[in-house]
């Protein structure tokens, strides 16, 4: 059995962590923390999780960590940073699923998470936990770097394309949207139900951090320079994210053609549909469960395909991909306890 430990069991990725692992055949859950919660019993917070999990939360200067086999950050940036030199050290495995280690430049993550980053000598060796583009990589790793929920939907929605040579990958757009649990359990107005029910906005559209993590990404694939306008939009729903994505062919290429390329390029990735050519992917189609749906359009007249690529932001683009991460490192299959289907309507 793997050991596994969460810091920041009380937050929304935290009881996704706990929902998937509490069913996993080959995970021991043996410690898990909050600041505010010690001693409670974690049931007695999610009672989702009666009789299926058995421990309390432990604050994080009680919690014994160094006992487990791997430990997830579920925590906000910064907090990572701090606990991982120690914990490699003492031999566990760590996935943070927040950004201390997604951007590899220490100057570009502290200018757009401005904090001080206090680990610098682990980024070269964190591993981007992007599993359908980085697989072999993740298996050898003793730290994860878990993407960010926008850029997940990006990379895998661009990726063969960019791959292939046939776009111009200076002038990519991705105008996307996330359910309200995108930003976390933490008391924020932007987040009341008052706020964010009934009505529709976009956020961060002069620089959101997560531009610089996907276009150092997207750049390891092209040797064109990458230009990303990437705009967040923040929509009423609880779970569920939803990327329109842009890209200018600078090849000819049929539509059949086109479908082929992603079809090839996930064939062997379980957790990315790709939809019949022209589909219109729903959200709800991934709620609760750890797939990514894409489909591809051509508008017509135009030189320019348009990618729909839907995901639920807490499994797949968080939480479910830090699991699939996990499997990997630990030589099991990739898809062990991430067989849910998405929950209709
Ligand atoms: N929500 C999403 O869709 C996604 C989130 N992420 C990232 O995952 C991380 C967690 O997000 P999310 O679960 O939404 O956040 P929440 O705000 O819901 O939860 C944060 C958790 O961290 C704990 N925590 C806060 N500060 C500290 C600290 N200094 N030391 C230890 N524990 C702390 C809190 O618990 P307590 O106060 O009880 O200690 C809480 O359990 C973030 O970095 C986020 O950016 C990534 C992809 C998607
Ligand atoms: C709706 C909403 O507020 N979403 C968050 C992204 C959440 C997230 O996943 O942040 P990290 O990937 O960087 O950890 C935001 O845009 O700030």
């Amino acid at each position: 059995m793997i050991k596994v430990g969460i810091v920041g069991g009380t937050g929304y990725t935290g009881v996704e962590l706990l929902r998937l692992l509490a069913v996993h055949p080959d995970v021991q859950l043996t410690a898990i923390t909050s600041r505010k919660e010690d001693g409670l019993p974690v049931a007695d917070m999610f009672p989702s999780l009666r009789g299926r999990v058995d421990i309390a939360f432990s604050s994080p200067d009680k919690a014994d960590l160094k006992q487990c086999d791997v430990v997830f950050f579920a925590t906000p940036h910064g907090v990572a940073m701090a606990q991982a030199p120690e914990l490699l050290a003492a031999g566990v495995k760590v996935v943070d699923l927040a950004a201390d280690f997604r951007i590899k430049d220490r100057a570009v993550f502290e200018k757009w998470y401005k904090i001080e980053h206090t680990a610098p000598e682990l980024l070269d060796e964190a591993v981007y936990g992007l599993p359908e583009l980085n697989r072999d990589a993740i298996k050898g790793a003793r730290l994860i770097a878990n993407p960010g929920c926008y850029p997940t939907t990006m990379q895998l929605g661009y990726y063969p394309l960019l791959k292939a040579g046939l776009i111009d990958a200076g002038s990519l757009i991705a105008d996307c949207k996330s359910g309200v649990s995108g930003a976390g359990r933490k008391a924020e107005i932007g987040t009341l139900f008052s706020e964010s029910s009934d009505n529709f906005k976009a956020y961060g559209v002069q620089g959101h951090r997560h531009t610089p993590e996907t276009s150092a990404q997207l750049a390891r694939y092209t040797d064109q320079k990458v230009g990303l306008i990437f705009t967040p939009h923040l929509v009423p729903m609880i779970r569920g994210m939803h990327a329109t994505l842009y890209a200018r062919l600078t090849q000819e290429i049929d539509n059949a053609a086109l479908q082929a390329l992603f079809e090839e390029q996930y064939k062997d990735s379980e957790f990315v549909d790709v939809m019949p050519f022209g589909s219109h992917p729903e959200t709800r189609s991934t709620r609760g469960s750890n797939m990514l749906r894409l489909a591809l359009h051509r508008p017509e007249g135009t030189d320019t395909v348009v990618i729909l690529v839907v995901q639920d932001n807490l499994v797949k683009g968080a939480s479910g991909q830090a699991v699939q991460c996990m499997n990997l490192m630990f030589g099991l299959e990739e898809s062990k306890g991430l067989q849910q289907i998405a929950l209709l309507p």
